[in-house]
Order: structure tokens, then sequence, then C-alpha cells
């Protein structure tokens, strides 16, 4: 019989924009089972708080350590990963969530405006992928798991500058799968559908309230804990055979597969 192996415990992931959301639910879910997580965002007096939440859990195995980091600043990235290393001594999973947006159209973008989007989403991928990566080809390898979105596999109306940093972000995932192989390197990404959280809240004024339960299988939003599942399953030895995929987790299947769709904008 086949004994299958989710298990993350004794890895040391980075995961960036964890003070809320699905970086939050993502820290949270690999040191529940078991890895130890450096986890930042742009304030250490928001994400220095969910360390200190899960390193007091009975259910977290995992010991966490909070890094202020803005992941659009390179020198910052460096520093979370010196930090990640002098403290648990390697990087075998790298998560790069940290992302965000505002809804525009094109003509109303400013050159700053697409250029704040495209260094938050893709350019902060490229500096933590390029720094942790450089820990994982000198030693034992690792596993690196991309936010893309549906914005970055279809199109929708206000999100030029977001959907190409996501859709870059999907190409990327399956250059580095190619190019890294060698190095004992997996990479894989994420397209979530439209999930609750404060990002989206604040986007789209979404009441954060009476969240419909995971099993419910109509149309409804996505619970955070629901890509870290996702991101847990990349990260375990489970997914030792996908390289360059992206997975998709959308809840129903529609025809367009648009958050604009999620929200009942649009057929
Ligand atoms: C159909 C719905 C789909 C929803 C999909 C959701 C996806 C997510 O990722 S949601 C979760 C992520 N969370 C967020 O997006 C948080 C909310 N957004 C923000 O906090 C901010 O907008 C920001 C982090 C994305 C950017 O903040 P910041 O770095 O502080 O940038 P500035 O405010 O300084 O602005 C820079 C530049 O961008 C222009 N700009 C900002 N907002 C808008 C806007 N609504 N419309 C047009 N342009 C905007 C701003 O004017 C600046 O440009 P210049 O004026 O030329 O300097
Ligand atoms: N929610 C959704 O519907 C979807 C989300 N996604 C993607 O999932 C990821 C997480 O989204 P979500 O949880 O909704 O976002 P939230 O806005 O709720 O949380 C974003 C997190 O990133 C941190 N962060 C933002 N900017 C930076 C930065 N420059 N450096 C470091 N940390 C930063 C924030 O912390 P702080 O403010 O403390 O710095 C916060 O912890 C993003 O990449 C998003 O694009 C994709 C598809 C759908």
């Amino acid at each position: 019989m086949h004994d299958s192996d989710f298990d993350v415990a004794g890895r040391t992931a980075i995961v960036t924009g964890a003070s809320q959301g699905i970086g939050r639910a993502i820290a949270e879910t690999l040191a529940t089972g078991g890895a130890n997580v450096a986890i930042c965002s742009r304030s250490m007096d928001r994400v220095g708080p969910v360390a200190e939440e899960i390193n007091d859990a009975d259910d977290a195995d995992g010991q966490a350590i909070a890094v202020e980091c803005n992941v659009r600043e390179r020198d910052q990235v460096q520093r979370l990963v010196d930090e990640t290393v002098a403290e648990f001594g390697d990087i075998d999973v790298l998560v790069n969530n940290a992302g965000g947006e505002f809804v525009a159209p094109f003509e109303e973008i400013s050159a700053n405006g697409w250029q704040t989007i495209v260094d938050l989403n893709l350019n902060s991928t490229v500096h933590c992928t390029q720094l942790a990566g450089e820990v994982m080809r000198e030693g034992s390898g690792g596993i690196i798991v991309n936010l893309s979105s549906v914005n970055g596999q279809h199109a929708a109306p206000g999100e030029s500058h977001y959907g190409a940093s996501k859709a870059a972000i999907i190409r990327l995932t399956e250059t580095l799968a190619v190019e890294w192989a060698e190095h004992g390197i997996r990479v894989n990404c994420v397209a979530p559908g439209l999930i609750q959280t404060p990002g989206v809240a604040e986007t789209l004024g979404i009441d954060s309230e009476a969240m419909p339960p995971r099993e419910a299988t109509d149309r409804r939003i996505g619970h955070a804990e629901e890509i870290a599942d996702v991101v847990r399953f990349l990260a375990s030895p489970a997914a030792s055979f996908m390289n360059g995929e992206t997975i998709t987790a959308k809840g129903v299947p529609r025809a367009g597969n648009s958050m604009s769709q999620d929200l009942g904008l649009e057929d």
C-alpha cells in the first residue's frame, strides 16, 4: 500500500505578506503542520503578533519569526533571507504571497500606478525568488510557491496592471521550473478566485461577516484557509511530481472564470 506524504514538519518556510489574509493562513497552516516559518510584512506591529500567536498556539508544532520587510525593496528582502537562515539554518520553502492592487480603467492608471502594482506583485516575486533561490541552489534545493490569480489567467475590467503582473508570475513559474529543476527546486503557482481577506474587503468593500462554510459548493467567496491548504500540498512531498504548474482554486467552475463573475457582476 502507498502511504501518501503530505508532511511539512521540520521544513523552513518563508511566507511573505503574512500579517493578514491568505499569507497569514498559509503561515498558520504550515506551522500547524510542523514547519518553521519566517513571516514578513511592512510593519512589525502587524506581523509580530502573528508570529507570537503561532509560537503560543498549542496546535502549531513549528516556530515562527517575524521580520519587517517591504518586498518591493531588494535590500530588505536580503535581510529577510539572512535572518531566516540565521534563525533556522536553511530555506526549504518560499511562498511569494505579498501582493495587491487597486481597480482602475487602463487609461486612468498613471505610470507610477502601473509601476507600483508591477513592483508589488511581480518584481517582489523576482527579488524573493532570486535571493532565497540562491540559498536553495547552494543547499539541497527547495520548493517555491507563487501566488497568481484568476485575473492572471483571464481578463477582467479594471485589472490590466494586476492581471499583467499576475500573468507574468505564471510564466516566470513555468520558466524557473525548467531552469532550476537541475538544482532540485520545484516551482509552482496557485491562482485563487475571490477570497475573503482584509485586502479584498478594503479594495471592494465586501462585508467580512457571514462567510459561507467551506462545504458550500454554490457560487461563493473563498476562505483564506482554502488557499493555504493548496499551498501546503505544493510544499509537501505529495507534490513531488508537480513542477511549473498553476493550480486554480476558485470554487464552482464557470465559463469565463473572472473575479467579476464571482462577485455576480457578470454572468
Ligand atoms: C474584480 C475584483 C478583483 C479583486 C482582486 C483582488 C486582488 C487582491 O490582490 S486583493 C488583496 C490585496 N490587497 C490590496 O490590494 C490592498 C488594497 N490596496 C492598497 O493598499 C494599495 O492600493 C496598494 C498597496 C496596491 C498601493 O499602495 P501604495 O504603494 O501606498 O501606493 P500609492 O497610494 O502611493 O499610489 C501609487 C500610485 O498608484 C496610484 N493609485 C493608487 N490607487 C489608485 C486608484 N484607485 N486608481 C488609480 N490610481 C491609483 C496613485 O495615484 C499613485 O500614482 P501617482 O498619483 O501617479 O503617483
Ligand atoms: N484575496 C483574493 O481574492 C485574492 C488574492 N490573491 C493574491 O493573494 C495574495 C494575498 O492576498 P490577500 O491575502 O487578499 O491580501 P491582503 O491585502 O489581505 O494581505 C496582504 C498582505 O501582504 C502584506 N504586504 C502588502 N504589501 C507588502 C509589501 N510591499 N511587503 C511586504 N508585505 C506586504 C500585507 O501586510 P502589511 O500591510 O502589514 O505590510 C498583508 O499581510 C496577493 O498576492 C493577492 O494578489 C489572488 C487572487 C485573489
